[in-house]
């Protein structure tokens, strides 16, 4: 069973919140559009003074005044007409940053959902160090993608169609110059854009990397220096920086170059705009403006809208890069959100879940005290989806407050038995009921909080013991956290350091105090009916481990336990082997253990 959560396209992930953003996008292109009557009316005040200048000679000094008089009004709308321009950029691209911004929290949320909606068991789950380095780091790209390439974009499509019909009403020779220019600075930079995406997917790809194996490393750095592989590690990382050194400069060629290639044929469409311009005036190129002249006024006019028009495309190529990295970022979190092995029920709600079949005994508002619960367990196939079955077929029934060991060598699936009671891992074949209730999408979530679980490898948390304890649970009290820390004689092993933080991983920790911290964990939790353990006791001395069956078996009174174990010991004290491989034999107690 295998389930895909996809990221949708980009431009849909925009679409999906238009609002705000596109009313940025209008804003802004409202801002390029304002520049068409600024322009003329800078191009009337001009044609005005030249009048004016050119007839002072001839024409009496009141003539020069009403010429300043005529001008006036037209400054004023010029400034008018600049603030509104100030006014509308700046709104807009404040509403397209916030929208961009509301953008990626969602995008964020979405990721760090699909990543909790994964199992733990799912081996082929990105590294941490790259799933924290994708989400924070590089999701950032997403940011200038959505608030500036976008509404450039935007622009792109509206303001220069806006100008070029501007300038056809007055000379269509200057527009099809216009026009002539502009597909040349698309279509290149459509070709570089190809090369800086492929580009930018990897330079990511190159930067989760390093991110993730610098994690990896970091935590197993005990590891490889007492194995003296820390300049081997250091080299490796050296290597990766070097290659990621190499892929940036590549990236920033790239995005020079689209900069070159466009700086390149809007100076050369200003240039034979103004050429054109300046012939026509001198009368030497007497075509192009509708069998007439143009006017002073016309011809600046023209001239002024010449580099307007490139603006968008010269906003677009400036953020061009944006896109490819945006795009990238959008790609690597889609890969953090597809589910090879999704958790069971974890899509479910917990509300409203009443009424289970079958005289089920675990109701979803059931008081704090923990009650024992029954484990049936049919014609189930132990194993991992996708990946060969490790047990083709068990069944089992285990009674409310019974103790079971389960004992078979290593690696004939107990760990994995354990997950798929506790519903970390999706059933492919046969069930299993707790309490009566079914282990499926439905009831997982709910069931999951009344299993006590301790695995064979206990993450502990950089922090106080406390803290590890709690785990900030709400529904767990300091006093809940100081009594299970009690339990399982956490405070004694630790009694001689009383303010002990522990470093990540559990350096500050013996190995017998590890376990005492997995189970205080494990009795922390007062709603278990059901507790399942995975080898407490592998690789501790015999007094530390009698100390720590004790502690298990004080915590697992009245309520159902299931260990799995290679310690003799440890299965005497239980109800009950269950051997796996040879479930047929398990009827009676096995007599190795009495
Ligand atoms: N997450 C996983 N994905 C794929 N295969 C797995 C996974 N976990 C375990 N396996 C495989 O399933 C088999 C059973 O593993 P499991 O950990 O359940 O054995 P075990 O009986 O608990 O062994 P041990 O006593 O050594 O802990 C092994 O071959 C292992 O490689």
């Amino acid at each position: 069973m295998s389930s895909h959560t996809r990221v949708s396209s980009p431009f849909s992930q925009t679409a999906a919140s238009p609002g705000a953003a596109r009313a940025g996008a209008v804003l802004q292109v409202l801002a390029a559009l304002l520049w068409l009557p600024q322009a003329w009316l800078i191009a009337q005040a001009v044609q005005v003074m030249a009048v004016s200048a050119s007839g002072s000679t001839s024409v009496a000094s009141s003539d020069a005044g009403s010429a300043m008089a005529q001008v006036a009004p037209l400054a004023l709308g010029v400034l008018v007409i600049g603030v509104l321009r100030a006014l509308f950029d700046g709104a807009g691209m404040q509403r397209a940053q916030k929208a961009a911004r509301r953008q990626l929290s969602r995008l964020r949320e979405e990721v760090v959902h699909a990543l909790a909606r994964t199992s733990p068991m799912d081996s082929t789950q990105a590294p941490s160090g790259q799933a924290a380095s994708a989400m924070a780091e590089q999701a950032e790209a997403i940011v200038p993608w959505l608030s500036r390439y976008q509404p450039a974009m935007f622009k792109v499509r509206c303001v220069p169609l806006a100008i070029a019909c501007a300038v056809a009403y007055f000379s269509w020779v200057a527009a099809l110059i216009l026009l002539l220019a502009a597909p040349l600075i698309p279509l290149f930079m459509a070709i570089v854009g190809w090369r800086a995406r492929a580009a930018s997917e990897e330079q990511m790809v190159e930067i989760g990397g390093m991110n993730g194996f610098l994690l990896d490393r970091l935590r197993g750095l005990s590891t490889l220096r007492a194995l003296g592989a820390v300049d081997a590690t250091a080299e490796r990382l050296r290597s990766h920086a070097e290659s990621l050194r190499t892929r940036t400069t590549r990236v920033l060629r790239i995005a020079f170059l689209s900069s070159a290639v466009l700086e390149l044929f809007s100076a050369l469409g200003v240039a034979m705009v103004a050429v054109y311009v300046g012939f026509h005036l001198l009368g030497t190129l007497a075509f192009g403006a509708w069998g007439g002249k143009l006017e002073l006024a016309q011809a600046l006019f023209v001239l002024m809208l010449a580099p307007a028009f490139f603006d968008p495309l010269r906003e677009l190529s400036a953020v061009w890069h944006d896109k490819a990295a945006g795009e990238a970022a959008m790609k690597t979190l889609g890969e953090l959100q597809r589910q090879a092995m999704p958790l069971p029920g974890a899509g479910e709600t917990s509300h409203g879940t009443r009424g289970v079949a079958d005289g089920a005994v675990m109701e979803p508002d059931e008081p704090a005290a923990a009650r024992a619960v029954d484990v049936r367990i049919d014609a189930l196939q132990v194993g991992v989806p996708g990946h060969a079955a490790v047990i083709s077929e068990m069944s089992e029934c285990i009674a409310a407050g019974e103790h079971i060991a389960l004992w078979a060598k290593s690696g004939a699936g107990k760990s994995l038995l354990l997950a798929q009671l506790a519903g970390l891992i999706p059933l492919e074949h046969g069930s299993i009921r707790i309490g009566g209730v079914p282990m499926d999408d439905e009831h997982a979530e709910r069931l999951r909080a009344r299993i006590g679980w301790m695995g064979q490898h206990s993450h502990v948390f950089a922090g106080s013991v406390l803290r590890n304890v709690g785990l900030g649970r709400s529904d767990v009290s300091a006093r809940d956290v100081r009594r299970a820390v009690e339990a399982a004689e956490l405070s004694q092993a630790l009694a001689h350091r009383p303010a002990i933080s522990l470093g990540e991983g559990g350096s500050g920790l013996s190995g017998g105090e590890a376990v005492r911290l997995a189970l205080a964990r494990l009795a922390v939790n007062r709603h278990a009916g059901l507790l399942l353990v995975d080898e407490p006791t592998a690789h501790l001395d015999p007094q530390t481990a009698e100390q720590v069956i004790a502690s298990l078996l004080e915590i697992a009174k009245g309520r159902t336990l299931i260990v799995a174990t290679h310690d003799a010991r440890l299965a005497q004290c239980m109800d009950r082997v269950v051997r796996l491989g040879a479930v047929a034999a398990n009827a009676e107690r096995n007599e190795e253990f009495a």
